[in-house]
């Protein structure tokens, strides 16, 4: 490297200097941004991530291998799928919860700790030391806590030993306070933000799941950004290094950016096209529809499971196990076959730029033929979660048929010593152990019968004819009852309207 280059480039470029012997500062700079020199980190997966032993596409059912492959043949997607940030590694966590006097309706703070010490467990190497309540004032304000408050926090960080990061249990910590409280405590500072990204990262199997992640890792590079020039500045004005391209050096990283930005929007705008296909040729099919949706870790993976037999799924004790929208095919007791998707599950305070980030994966629920709520009805914060779910739902803008026929479950019955169905309409379960199932399956038919239109008729056919078969193909038939005297059958159906209006047009009654 040239030895007039300014401190600040050496130091911005020491990651992917040594990978090119064709140096030269724009160049690397736009390397620095781009995934493509750390691909091998990307595909061993980064230190710090419990990565699920088997693939999402590994033994699913044939529709969800053949989409999930359709959206997979994108090989122009492979440069911008970066690692992002470096690989935090493994962590010893203290988790600081800052308890704010709300009026409004919300978790205790014992149980908003659980949940924040649930989201460390779920990553591999991440341990927590200790856990800390204090109560604030003004969470908004720049260090959060007073000065009492925040002497008192110092103390106790300083004597927990090999300490090496405080997660702050709020949605977004800004920069400047994250740097300053860095700084006092001599450890990383991590926000539920940057934590759950961090979840996704490693969860997400596919490649739209993991262009959502560089998507949302965009705020995180900037604000890196800012800090790092902000520092060099202060030491010798460095940022205002005028680059070959005529910008300054901050000038052109923006640049650089923005353009990394726009192309992931675009090729994410394109698989959604792709995915928009594939619903329509499952239309096509007819298939009906079930999005089986949630809070994390109330049971979606394990009950989509059961009813599909789907050898292929993996539930797992963890928070977000569950990042790419899957189908799988199963039969109701009327024989109609349906595709179950299983969905991202919720959180309270998910950031709101991850949950747009995942906004075209949601368009998959818009739509689908009926939405299952799933309750883990165990968790003591179940009521809790359930109006944050149906929150989030309408804020989905979803079709008001879809909000006002939810399929309501109450999973995990067997962890309740007696359980009370205090809600008639909801269906109790245990996903696990198979109970319910059956009850769960007919709810299910008989609303999904009458949310997609379909109709059940029994219609006399010559068995001598093509009829019987033109059913077999295009509807479900549930039972033939045969009279060999005359050679014709009367055959129950289920055939939505439009089948039904196709089979009077090829076989006048
Ligand atoms: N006891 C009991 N455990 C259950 C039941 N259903 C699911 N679980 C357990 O709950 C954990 C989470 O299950 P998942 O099916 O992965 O939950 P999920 O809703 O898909 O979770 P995410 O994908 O992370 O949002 C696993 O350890 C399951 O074995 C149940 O009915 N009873
Ligand atoms: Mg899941």
């Amino acid at each position: 490297m040239g030895s007039r280059l300014p401190q600040l480039l050496r130091r911005g470029l020491r990651i992917a200097a040594p990978l090119l012997p064709d140096y030269s500062p724009e160049l690397c700079c736009r390397r620095l941004l781009s995934p493509v020199c750390h691909t091998r980190a990307l595909r061993t997966g980064a230190p710090g991530c419990r990565f699920p032993d088997g693939g999402f596409q590994r033994g699913l059912g044939k529709e969800n291998g053949e989409e999930n492959a359709a959206l997979e043949e994108m090989p122009e997607l492979e440069e911008l799928l970066a690692p992002g940030p470096p690989p935090l590694g493994a962590q010893r966590v203290c988790v600081v919860h800052p308890k704010s006097p709300s009026k409004l309706p919300r978790s205790t703070a014992e149980l908003q700790v659980a949940e924040a010490v649930a989201l460390i467990n779920s990553l591999q190497n991440w341990t927590v030391l200790d856990t800390v309540i204090l109560s604030t004032k003004a969470p908004d304000r720049k260090l959060i806590f007073g000065k009492g408050n925040l002497q008192l926090l110092t103390e106790k960080i300083k004597e927990l030993p090999h300490l090496t990061a405080v997660f702050m249990n709020v949605e977004r910590l800004s920069p400047v306070t994250k740097k300053e409280l860095e700084e006092a405590w001599g450890v990383k500072v991590f926000d539920r933000y940057t934590v759950v990204l961090h979840i996704f990262r490693c969860n997400a199997r596919t490649k739209e799941a993991k262009l959502q992640i560089a998507l949302a890792e965009i705020p995180l590079l900037r604000t890196n950004l800012r800090n790092e020039v902000s520092q060099l500045d202060q030491q010798r004005g460095g940022s205002r290094y005028i680059m070959g391209s005529g910008e300054t050096f901050m000038e052109m990283q923006h640049r650089l950016l923005k353009e990394k930005e726009l192309k992931i929007r675009n090729a994410l705008e394109k698989l959604k096209r792709k995915r928009r296909l594939l619903r329509t040729e499952r239309r096509k099919r007819e298939f009906p529809i079930i999005s089986v949706m949630g809070y994390t870790n109330c049971g979606k993976t394990t009950l989509i499971k059961a009813l599909t037999g789907d050898s292929g799924l993996q539930p797992r004790d963890q928070l977000f196990a569950t990042l790419d929208i899957t189908a799988h095919a199963g039969h109701l007791p009327s024989n109609l076959e349906v595709l179950y998707v299983d969905t991202i599950g919720f959180l309270s305070q998910l950031p709101h730029d991850l949950i747009e980030s995942f906004s075209a994966t949601l368009e998959d629920v818009a739509c689908s033929d009926l939405i299952v709520h799933v309750r883990d009805v165990s968790h003591p914060e179940s009521t809790f979660q359930k109006a944050r779910v149906l929150s989030v739902l309408q804020n989905l803008n979803l079709p008001s048929h879809l909000l006002d026929s939810i399929v309501e479950v109450h999973n995990k019955v067997d962890l309740i010593e007696r359980y009370e169905p205090v809600e008639p309409n909801a269906i109790a379960i245990s996903a696990l152990l198979g109970h319910g199932l059956e009850d769960l399956k007919e709810e299910i038919d008989k609303t999904i019968l009458q949310a997609t239109g379909r109709n059940i008729l029994t219609v006399k056919v010559n068995l001598s004819g093509p009829q019987l078969s033109w059913l077999y193909k295009e509807a479900t038939v549930q039972e033939v009852d045969v009279m060999p005297e005359d050679g014709t059958a009367n055959v129950k159906v289920i055939i939505s309207n439009s089948a039904l209006g196709r089979y009077k047009k090829k076989f006048p009654w």
